[in-house]
């Protein structure tokens, strides 16, 4: 496969041997059925009506999912082409936090009508093209249908939606006001960053016993039972040094000659020790966190002096910890003074699960909060963290951008629509591509009816029909009607649909101007391994 033929007389080897290379149709095919498998594996999981998959990795451990890019993610994917997809998964997820399934399904569905052009003889470059001018325009009909809303309602609503379906049924509605609390919590000026919200899980107790804390949890416990377990008017102090006597940087040796000059040494490391303790004291700190160790000396001047200490807090959890209580991080003990310290109205080591956690709690105006996961098993608990994951996502996308499109595939179903007639006004060959990426995005209804047990053409038909009459039709899985979506609720992030649609329809483009796939020979496989190594593909 790696050879020319120079002439007519020895082959002349460019590659190395074992590489494999797909030309031109062979090419295009083999990577649209790569992209559209990876789609037809994540499709049956969108929706409230998704099913959910069960990913067993080599050691045994499970993941109970429905949710998009955790699927890809554990699957391990070998194709090159598919490899593509799952980036878009990934980008989506980056950007938005929800919507991964949706990108990737409209990814393969623009490749399967992709196909159906190039065997009517339509260049792919031709096609590539329509698709980059459908998708512009997709864009502006997205822009003219979606609402401008971000009140608290609105929030709350979003939250719920993107958590339909993920295992959070019986709590969904206290869950959805727990995250706009918190994403309100943190924002600022109109921008959220969702590194400060924390979320920690323990299993245990029921999914209702989540709770939302104005502070930080730290999965630690107090370094020494002596030491108090519950402090009010918290004065924290943050360390990332530890509290210990530094060992000598360089091989040192120190000759002692007699008994008393080891006892004198000894007594003086210990009051290094004591003085870092005592100089943390002075500054009228009543809690430490550090990043690093305490010395056990240092541990039993810490808990004599009533100070709650933690040591080898996590660096993301002592900046979080910085957020919310104000305090400011302290690279050296003798810099340590009163203004450094931050408040929490109490610090408490509460026993969850009969495993200890720091609480801190209260604080003023914290701008880092901690979701508190419950639920019954480590599974629920990891699907429960996932669904609010994306709802952070999402009411934070709407909180910074102000504007949400309604769900259950009505926006889909309008741009279609518009798309549609769009493409008539398109000349050449342009517009069949035009017209295939308008279908394409009927992916999403569809598969939302077919996971609901619905029939996926009946439920098109009145959809499109109901399109006649409001933009914002959409299918409820739940009954099984066509209604009005912005009316019953159920909306979503105006960018959760941008990039969704913008990403899928780059990575279609991608691949489709792929002509020429040169792999190298695998590990120990060669051939067979790198292109064909898809696992099991479906015929199609
Ligand atoms: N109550 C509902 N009725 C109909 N569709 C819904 C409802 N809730 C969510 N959806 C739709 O489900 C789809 C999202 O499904 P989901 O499984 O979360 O996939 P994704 O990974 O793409 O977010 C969106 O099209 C959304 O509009
Ligand atoms: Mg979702």
């Amino acid at each position: 496969m790696a050879q020319l033929t120079g002439g007519q007389q020895q082959p002349v080897l460019i590659l190395p041997e074992g590489t494999s290379r797909y030309l031109g149709r062979d090419a295009q095919r083999m990577n649209i059925l790569a992209g559209k498998v990876l789609a037809e594996t994540v499709r049956t999981t969108l929706g409230p009506k998704g099913m959910d998959k069960m990913l067993v990795d080599s050691l045994g451990d499970i993941v109970v999912t429905n949710d998009g890019v955790t699927i890809l993610k554990e699957m391990d994917i070998e194709h090159p082409a598919a490899k593509m997809l799952v980036e878009v998964a990934k980008t989506q997820e980056d950007e938005v936090g929800d919507g991964t399934t949706t990108a990737v399904i409209i990814a393969g569905d623009l490749l399967k009508k992709a196909e159906e052009l190039l065997d009517m003889d339509i260049h792919p470059t031709i096609i590539a093209m329509g698709y980059r001018q459908a998708a512009k325009k997709a864009q502006e009909i997205l822009d003219s249908i979606a609402i401008s809303a971000s009140d608290r309602d609105t929030l709350i609503k979003v939250a719920m939606t993107a958590m339909t379906g993920k295992g959070t049924e019986k709590a969904r509605k206290p869950l959805a006001e727990l995250v706009v609390d918190a994403v309100k919590q943190v924002e600022e000026n109109g921008e959220v960053d969702k590194d400060h919200i924390k979320i920690e899980k323990k299993e245990g107790g029921s999914v209702d016993d989540s709770m939302l804390v104005q502070g930080v949890i730290i999965d630690k416990e107090r370094v020494h039972p002596g030491m108090p377990k519950k402090v009010e008017n918290a004065k924290i102090a943050l360390l990332n040094c530890p509290i210990e006597v530094k060992e000598t940087e360089v091989d040192a040796e120190i000759r002692i000659t007699d008994p008393s000059q080891m006892q004198a040494f000894i007594e003086q490391e210990e009051q290094m020790i004591k003085d870092m303790v005592d100089k943390i004291v002075s500054t009228g700190a009543n809690v430490l966190f550090c990043q690093k160790g305490i010395d056990d000396l240092a541990q039993h001047y810490l808990a004599k002096n009533d100070v709650l200490a933690v040591r080898r807090v996590k660096k993301s959890d002592i900046e979080k910890l910085s957020k919310a209580t104000g305090a400011k991080i302290v690279t050296n003990i003798e810099d340590l003074s009163e203004e450094d310290l931050g408040n929490a109205g109490k610090v408490v080591e509460k026993k969850i699960s009969g495993e200890e956690m720091i609480f801190v709690e209260e604080c003023k105006e914290p701008k880092a909060v901690t979701i508190l996961v419950r639920g019954s098993t480590e599974h629920v608990v990891s699907e429960v963290e996932r669904a609010i994951e994306d709802a952070i996502g999402v009411v934070s996308a709407t909180v910074e951008d102000e504007k949400v499109v309604a769900g259950g595939g009505a926006p889909e179903v309008e741009i279609a629509k518009r798309l549609k007639d769009y493409s008539e006004s398109v000349s050449g060959r342009e517009q069949l591509a035009v017209a295939a990426f308008a279908e394409a995005l009927e992916v999403v209804p569809k598969t939302l009816a077919e996971n609901a047990g619905l029939d996926s053409i009946d439920t098109l038909v009145d959809l499109r029909a109901a399109h006649e009459e409001s933009p914002y039709m959409g299918l409820d899985v739940f009954k099984g009607e066509v209604v009005d979506m912005k009316e019953a609720g159920v909306l979503e992030p105006h960018r959760v649909k941008r990039q969704a649609i913008q990403s899928a329809a780059e990575a279609a483009e991608m691949i489709l101007r792929i002509d020429d796939v040169i792999a190298a020979a695998g590990e120990e496989g060669g051939e067979e391994e790198g292109m064909e190594g898809m696992g099991e593909m479906p015929p199609m």
